[in-house]
């Protein structure tokens, strides 16, 4: 039996870190978004007891390192199944980019089994699961828009937010999401106004979410990667109502509402970064 799952990408509209847990994590609070840029997951269940992975790219491991991988094993070792499957990635979304794809991978893996193997788990059962795999993984179970609490596994739903353009920039460097959280100056913080980007979303307020869109990761990786700022420069430049960088980057994307702007940016980005790319929010729950 063979299923194909949509894994979107996810953009973090708003982004505070609290302060550095007793288990050397730190304290989030973040409102986290997909985005109409997703990978493609096939899965086929197979007789024999063993997972395989594959992919057309060679930027992510296709062993048990791979987060799809991680959330199969995950699931046959808790649930005791000795049937195997496998698991093809048609991967669109940038790796290592702030883009959250191999925890969507890994989300779309663990719903996908539930209902291939008939667990009958449920979503929030889904999303404690997922939490063993990645911080990001329980907001991909769940998908939509979400405050996220905790490490990032503490959900709490939010409606859509207002109908916009995200054009999407990836310089060609990649970032470690634990190197920039080690950096990070927790004395020194901007913090971003959650509760404002809240009152913007359950309001539907669009010039709100733009003036709050804030992101505590930008003072370390921005420092590092100067060609970071220089894609916010340049968006800005271009027309972009707002600009943030997404997650730990070096992932920058701009909203927009106007098409034309949108072309814009887009067209203007295109001269020199080699992926871009022009999408709508999503910001509904996965099916
Ligand atoms: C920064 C964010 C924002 O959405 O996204 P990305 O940039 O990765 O997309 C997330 O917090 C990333 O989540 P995820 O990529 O799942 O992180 P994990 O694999 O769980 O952790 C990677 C490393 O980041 C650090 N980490 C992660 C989450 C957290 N709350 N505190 C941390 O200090 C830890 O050092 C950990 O070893
Ligand atoms: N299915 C997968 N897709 C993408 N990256 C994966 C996957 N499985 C494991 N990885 C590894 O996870 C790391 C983070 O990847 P990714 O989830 O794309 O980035 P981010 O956490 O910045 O959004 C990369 O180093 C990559 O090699």
């Amino acid at each position: 039996m063979k299923m194909l799952i949509k894994a979107p990408a996810k953009i973090n509209l708003s982004l505070d870190v609290l302060y550095k847990r007793d288990d050397g994590f730190h304290e989030l609070e973040m409102i986290m978004t997909t985005i109409d840029l997703a990978d493609r997951i096939e899965l086929e269940l197979l007789d024999e007891n063993r997972i395989v992975v594959q992919s057309q790219t060679r930027f992510v491991p296709d062993d048990e390192r791979n987060l799809a991988y991680k959330a199969a094993s995950l699931v046959k070792d808790r649930f005791s199944i000795n049937k195997g499957v496998a698991i093809k990635i048609d991967k669109n979304i940038p790796v290592a980019a702030g883009l959250g794809g191999g925890s969507s991978d890994a989300a779309a893996v663990l719903r996908g089994l539930n209902k291939l193997w008939n667990l009958q788990l449920s979503i929030d059962e889904l999303a404690q699961l997922g939490a063993e795999i990645g911080s990001d993984v329980s907001f991909c179970v769940y998908g939509g828009t979400a405050l996220a609490k905790g490490k990032g596994e503490v959900i709490t739903p939010l409606p859509a937010p207002p109908k916009c353009w995200v054009v999407l920039a990836k310089p060609s460097i990649g970032v470690s999401t634990g190197e920039i959280y080690k950096k990070l100056e927790l004395e020194n913080l901007e913090h971003p106004d959650t509760q404002a980007m809240l009152e913007a979303i359950n309001t539907s307020n669009y010039e709100k979410m733009c003036r709050n869109l804030s992101n505590v990761l930008e003072s370390v990786t921005l420092n590092l990667h100067p060609e970071v700022k220089q894609i916010k420069r340049d968006m800005k430049r271009f027309g972009a109502d707002a600009v943030l960088m997404s997650g730990s980057g070096p992932t920058v994307f701009a909203l927009v509402q106007h098409d034309s702007r949108m072309q814009r940016i887009y067209n203007g980005l295109r001269g020199y970064c080699n992926q871009v790319f022009a999408v709508r929010i999503l910001g509904q729950p996965n099916e």
